[in-house]
């Protein structure tokens, strides 16, 4: 224990394995002055703790402690137009709203603007990790990455890919994408912030050339360990047949990224709804993350991914928003809207799935697949997020050794949108605020041993209310 550690005193809850959660009541987290947890303990060695002069104690009372939330994929520049234009599916929704708003993203003043309430909402709503997708734009995206900097929140940030198939007034040649993308990378490892790190980010296979793709895989591997990869996958039926159109070459959507060297265990796809059994073999055995994203699959008529059986099946899964092909900048809409996109495919009203195609499925014998537990789907927002982005050593619970990453629940917080009932058990409480919280229940959110929900951030977040 270093001199100065804190002890926070509250009710911990955080998840050791699917649908494993540990409670400590009135437990404690001893958190080192470099942010690390260096113990957790039950009450009955709180009081000796407490005791020792060294230690800057803490207590919360009545609230919880949960681990802070991971946002697998998430669009910062879309947050302009978050909440609208959600009749359309995918391809139309790309042309008509998404890319002329990412247009925008080419001035510099009106991105730092836009990125600075985006970035604060992800935060004061208990995202404490975050994959970005930015814009193809260089000098925009180098500013969402200082933001996020500058706010200490935990972010992965990509410069998008796009010199195909996309409108004059958003592409890039191939070679001025090659260049700002090495560009970007040095810049964001150039600030030497553990917490900011870059991805290599191309849109999706049809707005990326052959050539870029094969370039990225390369800027990818060039670094020791690789720079991340982040992308869409088999979101939208047409989509999938554009890409199958473009790429006969290739067995299938997964094996267009595997062919140009984009698939590996740093890489993590959004979506996923409809891929095959042999493509969910792929990825696994390359070992990518499935970043699941329901509220943006419900809100563009996507599908309804079966998640179960990408965990059966032994993959990686975490949750994204998706802003703003979702509508919501909460990790707990994500959370909820995962166990009910779920519960329609356990009712036989997901995607069409294809069980007959696996080696373990015979006519006649379409499988149940059990919907998510509230557990489960913790889980997946937190330990499953950190595994798909290679943070499972250093954030997603309060093992020793990692990050204290949290959130400080009030669940009786003036206004609060959760009721506490006389003879709820810490269990119910948490539940309830896993379905009807929001961010005023979130008092504080730490990152790396700091609150970062400070009046800075509500001073951004007013700001853009002038
Ligand atoms: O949900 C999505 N959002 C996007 O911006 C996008 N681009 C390609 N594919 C996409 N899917
Ligand atoms: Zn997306």
């Amino acid at each position: 224990m270093d001199s100065q550690s804190t002890l926070y005193i509250g009710t911990i809850i955080h998840s050791l394995a699917l649908g494993k959660l540990e409670v400590l009541e009135k437990g404690a987290i001893v958190v080192g002055t470099n942010g690390v947890i260096e113990k957790v303990v039950e009450a009955a060695q709180v009081a000796t703790l407490k005791k020792s002069s060294s230690i800057n104690v803490v207590d919360l009372g009545h609230r919880l402690i949960i681990p802070g939330f991971v946002d697998g994929h998430v669009h910062a520049p879309q947050y302009s137009f978050v909440g609208t234009g959600m009749e359309l599916p995918l391809l139309d929704w790309l042309n008509k709203y998404t890319f002329p708003s990412e247009a925008k993203f080419k001035d510099p003043v009106y991105a730092r603007s836009q990125y600075r309430t985006a970035v604060a909402r992800f935060l004061t709503n208990g995202t404490t990790t975050a994959s970005y997708f930015a814009t193809i734009h260089l000098e925009s995206t180098k500013i969402l990455a200082d933001i996020v900097h500058e706010v200490g929140q935990r972010g992965i940030i990509g410069k998008v890919n796009m010199d195909r198939n996309s409108p004059d007034f958003l592409v890039e040649t191939t070679s001025q994408s090659i260049k700002d993308t090495k560009e970007f990378v040095a810049h964001v490892l150039g600030k030497r912030d553990p917490l900011v790190q870059p991805v290599i980010t191309p849109r999706f296979v049809p707005s990326t050339s052959s050539k870029l793709m094969t370039s990225l895989g390369e800027i990818s591997a060039s670094h020791d360990p690789k720079i991340r990869v982040q992308s869409h996958l088999s979101e939208n039926k047409n989509e999938i047949k554009w890409v199958g159109e473009m790429h006969p070459e290739c067995g299938s959507y997964a094996d267009v990224y595997n062919q140009h060297g984009l698939l590996h265990e740093r890489s993590y796809m959004a979506h996923c709804i409809w891929c095959s059994y042999g493509e969910r073999e792929l990825l696994r055995d390359k070992g990518v993350g499935i970043i699941h994203c329901p509220n943006s699959n419900f809100s563009l008529s996507s599908g309804a991914l079966n998640v179960r059986r990408m965990l059966d099946e032994g993959l990686k899964v975490g949750l994204g928003s998706d802003v703003a092909g979702g509508f919501s900048p909460s990790m707990l809409d994500a959370l909820r809207q995962s166990i009910t996109a779920s519960k329609m495919v356990s009712i036989g009203q997901g995607s069409d799935g294809d069980d007959l195609e696996s080696p373990t499925a015979g006519i006649g014998s379409i499988k149940q697949y059990e919907a998510l537990s509230y557990a489960e789907a913790f889980h997946l927002a937190t330990v499953g997020g950190a595994e798909c982005l290679s943070l499972g050593d250093t954030v997603g619970n309060f093992l020793p050794g990692k990050d204290f990453d949290a959130l400080i629940i009030d669940p009786k917080v003036e206004g609060s949108p959760v009721d506490v009932f006389e003879g709820d058990s810490s269990l119910d409480i948490f539940q309830r605020f896993l379905f009807l919280g929001d961010d005023r229940n979130i008092e504080q959110v730490f990152v790396a041993g700091k609150n970062r929900k400070t009046q800075k951030l509500r001073d951004m977040l007013a700001a853009s209310l002038k």
